[in-house]
């Protein structure tokens, strides 16, 4: 038997329109759109109806950078699978793309069946995988093309964490010769490793042994000389290029330069290197260790370039890269060494209100935050039009958004499962008030209605953003 809901008198706002209209939602999907207090809408019957008067009705947010229970710095993320997007759905996000790894000396299918396992009827929304590849190898190479016709179709590499994630570049080389074959898309961690370490030896040699020398070690120019050498390396292999975590001017420069080219390049940012900075890597009493991130927080100047990338589209995407560790015995693993510290930040529940206060603040319209975190997203792994869009024949991944409601973010009230929030204290104007994933109320009225396992495993085609 079909089920209707209909979401009555909202604005609806997507990446390319703003429209007083009514959505008609049958089995999980969009049917229709039409005008609000037009006799076509107001002949719709559904055993459901929402009330979204005087409020935005948006897509489900898609946050193309996730890591629940990674394993990092000698433990794992302290989000599961079932704790993280519960905390996601709660923030407005419907589709997360986490990263499945492949540990030096096994294959990428081992990695991508370990993540399966965790995430299989534990998500909360729906979820799908890149793949970390961490041993480029001639097997690893085939793998990959194995990997992108089922629905894996990007490839995160690491210029930095040498001894762990690291590849150096002629593996970067061969595995975007690779991806330029199959479709693939390859995300880059751009920050040299190499040059990193040497610092940290160095800093930690004369005691600089806090927080904030995170920071000063991992330098804006060794972003930009990485970025920089990812994009000649895509550029040599042919293939298109996405860099993840953009935080750094130079960085962004870089970027910006290779699109003037006319090159198929990428940048993401996230809502930390935005909204917070070097300032509070400084915070005393290693509170500091909080904002431990790579890569790190930057002076606040850097703040401008990024925003003006988001304008300009220099930059495309705002993901979270949430990574959380709690600060009591796994933040503080670090003390007496920073580089100790689990590199990682929560966000997945802030990002939509986050960016919706950049709306208020006047640094991106409403449409381009619905770009950069919906509609953008969704199109550069795969997933369009049936995530990130209102639009008949998508998925019902829908948010009421109330933009006038006042919130303070806090770790009491968040739900996500880390003991401390980014952004504590912080006054947002907009909230998440209903959200429905495939057409089911997962959030309702700000109360949970939804449960582990209604998200399923989403397969991915290849990048729909290329020139
Ligand atoms: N970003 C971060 O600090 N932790 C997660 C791993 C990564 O994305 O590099
Ligand atoms: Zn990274
Ligand atoms: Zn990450």
């Amino acid at each position: 038997m079909s089920s209707r809901t209909v979401i009555r008198g909202g604005l609806v706002i997507t990446a390319s329109d703003e429209i007083h209209a009514d959505v008609l939602i049958e089995d999980g999907r969009i049917v229709a759109l039409a005008a609000s207090n037009t006799p076509a809408a107001q002949a719709w019957t559904a055993e459901r109806t929402i009330d979204a008067t005087g409020k935005y009705v948006i897509p489900g947010g898609v946050d193309a950078h996730t890591h629940m229970e990674l394993p990092f710095g000698g433990t794992f993320a302290s989000d599961t699978f079932e704790t993280g997007t519960r905390a996601a759905a709660w923030g407005g996000t419907t589709t997360i793309v986490d990263f499945a790894v492949q540990s030096v000396g096994h294959s990428l299918r081992e990695g991508l069946d370990a993540w399966h396992a965790k995430a299989e009827g534990n998500c909360a929304i729906d979820y799908g995988f890149h793949m970390i590849v961490s041993d480029v190898n001639q097997e690893t190479l085939k793998e990959m093309d194995l990997l992108v016709e089922e629905g894996v179709t990007s490839f995160k590499q690491f210029m930095a964490y040498p001894g762990v994630f690291y590849s150096d570049d002629g593996q970067i080389l061969r595995a975007m010769q690779r991806s330029a074959e199959n479709g693939g898309l390859i995300m880059m961690h751009a920050e040299n490793g190499i040059a990193i370490d040497v610092l940290v030896e160095q800093a930690l040699a004369r005691g600089e042994t806090d927080p904030r020398y995170h920071g000063e070690v991992r330098k804006a120019l060794l972003e930009a000389e990485a970025t920089h050498r990812a994009i000649r390396l895509a550029q040599v292999a042919g293939a298109p290029l996405y860099v993840v975590h953009v935080s750094a001017t130079e960085a962004v420069a870089e970027l910006a330069r290779a699109r003037d080219e006319g090159l198929n390049v990428f940048g993401e940012t996230c809502p930390q290197y935005l909204f917070l900075s070097t300032d509070n890597l400084a915070e005393p009493d290693f509170e500091g260790a909080k904002y431990v991130c790579s890569t790190p927080l930057r002076p606040k100047e850097h703040q401008a370039a990024l925003w003006r990338g988001l304008r300009t589209n220099d930059l495309q995407v705002v993901s979270t890269d949430h990574c959380p560790f709690c600060f009591e015995g796994q933040k503080e693993l670090g003390r007496g060494d920073f580089s100790k510290i689990p590199n990682g930040l929560p966000g997945v529940e802030n990002r939509m209100d986050l960016l919706h206060q950049a709306v208020v603040d006047g640094h991106i319209s409403r449409r381009r935050w619905i770009e950069i975190a919906c509609a953008t997203p969704a199109r550069m792994f795969g997933m369009y039009p049936k995530k990130g869009t209102i639009a008949p024949g998508a998925d019902a991944d829908i948010v009421v958004y109330d933009p006038h409601a006042e919130q303070v973010v806090s770790a009491a009230t968040h739900h996500m499962n880390v003991d401390y929030s980014a952004y504590e204290g912080r006054r947002l104007t907009g909230r998440v008030e209903t959200v429905l994933s495939r057409g089911r109320v997962v959030i309702d009225e700000r109360e949970y209605t939804g449960h582990a396992g209604h998200g399923v495993y989403t397969p991915r085609s290849t990048c729909q953003y290329l020139n």
